[in-house]
């Protein structure tokens, strides 16, 4: 294998650690016949097994505390259930090995519970983590999930969805190499929003060896192997140079000419709160409350569970900007309680805000507990709705946004070209817009975001991207409202200039990203900034774009 690998860098930094990689869901173990006399060792093996996964899940659960140790309990016990036990030793009896045993036995458990009402389907998911942890240790390979280890490590893995990372460590992942994913994959966007290094669609990376020593070069994608003592000497002093570099700019976002372009971070939670506040954001430009659901895919949270999140985040920027997404479930976000039917395309299927108009309900639960936590503070909530389509929708969210009495500007989500191409008529309902660069090139390239080997057409450099970037800046400067960038693309600093110079009024984007961002607009003139956007339109790919727009700001 060469010594250094390529892929795409999504998220700034150098970091160099060992190597871990994502445990795999197990595969369906082989259907081989033991003879008699095995059986009984064959069944030892299975209930030593059993234990150790269990107690391994409590051990888990004490350390987490709170609500992830009474699902983590509960997932012990599922393990420990005598009857499933006894199905096992039954199904060894007859010639059965372990694995294909316990592999059996939890399919023939999981089509009771699938079927046993709603609460019980919806363990179903736990359930088959239990088996995939006990078939794992009886095959010998790692664990599915996020790696044990109390070392600090380089998460690898094919790909990450937000489900696998909500219990991360962030103290122990240093950064993390995916050989799927684009620049808007849940990887990307997670590597920003935790602050570390990372780089995805990197062909080879589920092959590099556990253990191994690499360094992670998230701002040039590049990940080299066994780097030597010298050359990690040479890359971290490379690091602390550009970090001390960022760290010389302070204050809010603008241009050298004193033009303002407020930076607002996005968040995922209550947890990345302090990370936005030491980055100096002026506010929130996304609060993706996703996050709030996946601790229980069956139902929304409570009420009082979702005041208490929001408040959090409004009360850690008083007087500011913060801007709260409703849920966007469906395709890369799945919840099950709110899952249309089997659609052959979910990406185009029922997601975003069409599944709240579905479920209106979850629509107004939310809206409520928003005007509940914002209640007596100073701070300028506004709200909006993803997956926009046309006038229609908007509509029907502003509409939705009254009902519930919602003291908030109402706005909406351009991630779907119909709503950048309409952007005034979507205007003459909502108060303003902000830009999801991801979904919108996905939608505009027919590239899924999801999917490494068409990275190249998810790259937000895409003049056509910019065309309608263009588009929804110049409509909400004529109808006087304000349009900011929310997705990925306002991180890359070179690229925030050139949408700062196609009209774009605020960039919100993970908190690492921010001090980048801020030092590179305050080098340059709003008007350099538009020479570059022009110059990047005119562009025929995206790297003619990022090359012209780089010509420009360098005064080339
Ligand atoms: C910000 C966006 O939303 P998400 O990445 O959560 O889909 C986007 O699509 O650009
Ligand atoms: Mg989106």
């Amino acid at each position: 294998m060469d010594a250094t690998l390529r892929g795409v860098g999504v998220s700034h930094g150098v970091v160099i650690g060992e190597v871990r990689h994502m445990g795999t869901a197990v595969l369906e173990p082989p259907a081989a016949q033991i003879a008699e006399s095995e059986a009984p060792r064959e069944q030892q093996r299975a209930r030593k097994s059993v234990e150790a996964v269990a107690n391994d899940l409590s051990a888990r659960g004490n350390l987490a505390g709170g609500e992830a140790q009474a699902v983590l309990e509960a997932q012990a016990m599922m393990a420990q259930d005598p009857e499933l036990m006894a199905d096992v030793e039954r199904r060894i009896a007859v010639g059965s090995t372990a694995e294909r045993a316990v592999y059996d036995a939890f399919a023939a458990y999981r089509a009771l519970l699938a079927g046993a009402g709603e609460y019980l389907a919806g363990r179903v998911a736990d359930l088959d983590d239990v088996r995939n942890r006990i078939v794992a240790r009886l095959m010998g390979v790692p664990m599915p999930g996020v790696p044990d280890s109390d070392r600090p490590f380089v998460l690898v893995a094919r790909d990450l969805a937000p489900a696998d990372t909500a219990l991360l460590d962030p103290g122990l992942v240093l950064g993390f190499v995916t050989e799927e994913g684009g620049p808007t994959s849940h990887s990307a966007i997670l590597a920003r929003a935790l602050g570390v290094p990372a780089v995805v669609a990197l062909p080879g990376a589920c092959e590099v060896e556990e253990g191994t020593v690499v360094a992670v070069d998230g701002s040039t994608g590049t990940v080299s192997l066994s780097p030597s003592a010298d050359e990690q000497a040479a890359l971290r002093a490379e690091a602390e140079e550009r970090k001390a570099a960022l760290e010389a700019a302070r204050g809010p976002g603008a241009t050298s000419d004193g033009y303002k372009v407020p930076l607002l971070a996005n968040v995922g939670g209550p947890g990345d709160v302090a990370a936005a506040v030491e980055a100096g954001a002026e506010g929130v430009g996304l609060f993706r409350t996703e996050f709030l659901f996946l601790d229980d895919s069956t139902k929304a949270p409570s009420e009082e569970k979702q005041v208490t999140a929001y408040r959090q985040v409004l009360e850690a920027f008083p007087e500011g900007r913060v801007v709260v997404r409703v849920l966007d479930a469906g395709a890369d976000k799945p919840l099950d309680f709110l899952m249309p039917g089997d659609e052959p395309n979910p990406a185009l299927g029922v997601r975003g805000l069409r599944t709240l108009l579905d479920h209106p309900e979850v629509l107004q639960g939310q809206l409520t507990a928003l005007a509940k936590a914002a209640e007596g503070l100073p701070v300028h909530l506004e709200v909006m709705a993803p997956m926009v389509a046309d006038r229609v929708d908007a509509r029907a969210f502003a509409e939705a946004c009254r009902s519930a009495g919602l003291q908030a500007k109402a706005g909406v989500m351009v991630e779907i070209p119909s709503a950048a191409l309409r952007a005034r008529s979507v205007l003459q309902e909502v108060e303003f817009l902000s830009l999801g660069t991801n979904d919108l090139a996905q939608y505009t390239f027919a590239a899924d975001r999801q999917v490494g080997a068409v990275s190249r057409l998810q790259d937000p450099w895409q003049p056509a991207l910019l065309d309608l970037v263009a588009s929804a800046a110049d409509a909400a400067r004529a109808e006087g409202k304000s349009c900011g960038v929310c997705g990925e693309a306002a991180a890359d600093p070179l690229l925030a200039c050139v949408l700062t110079g196609l009209g774009v009024t605020s960039l919100s984007m993970g908190a690492a990203s921010i001090p980048y961002v801020r030092a590179i607009l305050a080098k340059h003139t709003l008007a350099q900034c538009e020479r570059a956007a022009s110059a990047a339109r005119s562009a025929d790919s995206a790297q003619e774009a990022k090359l012209a727009a780089q010509a420009v700001l360098s005064g080339e």
